[in-house]
């Protein structure tokens, strides 16, 4: 029996461009993604027996709807592997925030039972894998920020200034789906380039739907751009406001009420997992 803990870090949406939508129904974005220093963790044992067990179920969701359970299942099937794993999940990201949560608990358990069960497959083969799952799921397998295409899968890796940020979850729960078929997307937006936005910034085409749609979303949002320019993270409904250091975001965090659900983070270009397994590596 071997154990492994890892942690499934949050990303960010800086900016999330609608281009298109392609006849399965999913669409064609442009978007860059930085990583924070905020994450669950995950923890796998290995058994004999091939079975795939969830130690911390989640309220109103069934274990086999869960990403981390999904993407056991996958890998064993990708790779005939007779064993199984025992996972638990220490749940510290919001669910259903825009900040991938599920994707990178799915992308720890790939990268962990892939050490775990000596399976071998190389980040391409795992994100390959994981993007049957789910679009966000192969940033969080190459672990690096990136600028994004096609359905968010096609991946240029980027350096970024690593800025603070405060995160907030407003009280609603988003589903990514629905704010996705919602009939007043735009979904025209030209394609920029990694310059352009360098230069002048970009918007979230989701932003104004989902502020229209969630008033909790609209005030919170108009609390944090009193402060810092604030946009939302995927398809909400975190929202988070930029600050060039950790002293400013400290000072504008005292600011806002006490009963809102906030993270102070800062931005990484390599994520918590990369940097953990990196460790392993080289210690071993
Ligand atoms: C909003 C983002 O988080 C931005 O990074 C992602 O695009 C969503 O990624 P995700 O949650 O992993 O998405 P999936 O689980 O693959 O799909 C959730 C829902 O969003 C829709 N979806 C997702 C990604 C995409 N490029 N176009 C879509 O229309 C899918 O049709 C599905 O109904
Ligand atoms: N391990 C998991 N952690 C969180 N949610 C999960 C998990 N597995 C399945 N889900 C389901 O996925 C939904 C969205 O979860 P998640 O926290 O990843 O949302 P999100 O941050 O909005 O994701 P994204 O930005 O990728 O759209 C949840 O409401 C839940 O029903």
């Amino acid at each position: 029996m071997q154990q492994l803990t890892l942690p499934a870090p949050a990303k960010l949406n800086l900016f999330l461009h609608i281009l298109g939508r392609r006849v399965d129904g999913y669409h064609q974005l442009q978007t860059l993604f930085q990583f924070l220093d905020l994450s669950d963790e995950v923890t796998i044992t290995t058994r004999d027996d091939g079975k795939l067990n969830l130690l911390t179920p989640f309220p109103g969701l069934a274990d086999s709807d869960n990403l981390a359970i999904k993407a056991a299942k996958i890998l064993q099937s990708a790779t005939n592997s007779s064993l199984g794993a025992d996972i638990s999940i220490k749940k510290c990201l919001p669910m259903g925030g825009g900040v991938g949560g599920g994707s990178s608990n799915a992308a720890t358990v790939l990268h962990g039972l892939n050490i775990l069960w000596q399976t071998h497959l190389s980040d391409t083969k795992l994100a390959e894998l994981g993007l049957k799952l789910g679009a966000d799921i192969p940033v969080f397998i190459h672990g690096h920020a990136a600028w994004a295409e096609g359905v968010g899968e096609q991946l240029t890796p980027i350096e970024l200034p690593e800025t603070w940020f405060i995160l907030v979850k407003p009280n609603c729960h988003i589903s990514t789906a629905k704010i996705f078929q919602h009939q007043d997307l735009t979904r025209d937006s030209d394609p920029i380039t990694v310059a352009a936005y360098l230069q002048r910034g970009a918007r979230n085409d989701c932003e104004a739907i989902v502020r229209k749609q969630y008033p909790e979303v609209d005030k919170v949002f108009k609390l944090l751009n009193n402060l810092a320019p604030t946009r939302l993270t995927g398809t909400g409904a975190c929202l988070f406001a930029t600050f060039a250091n950790r002293q400013s975001a400290e000072q504008a965090l005292k600011q806002l009420p006490d009963d809102l659900q906030t993270f102070l983070a800062r931005g990484c270009n390599q994520s918590m997992l990369h940097k953990h397994l990196q460790s392993r590596t080289n210690s071993i």
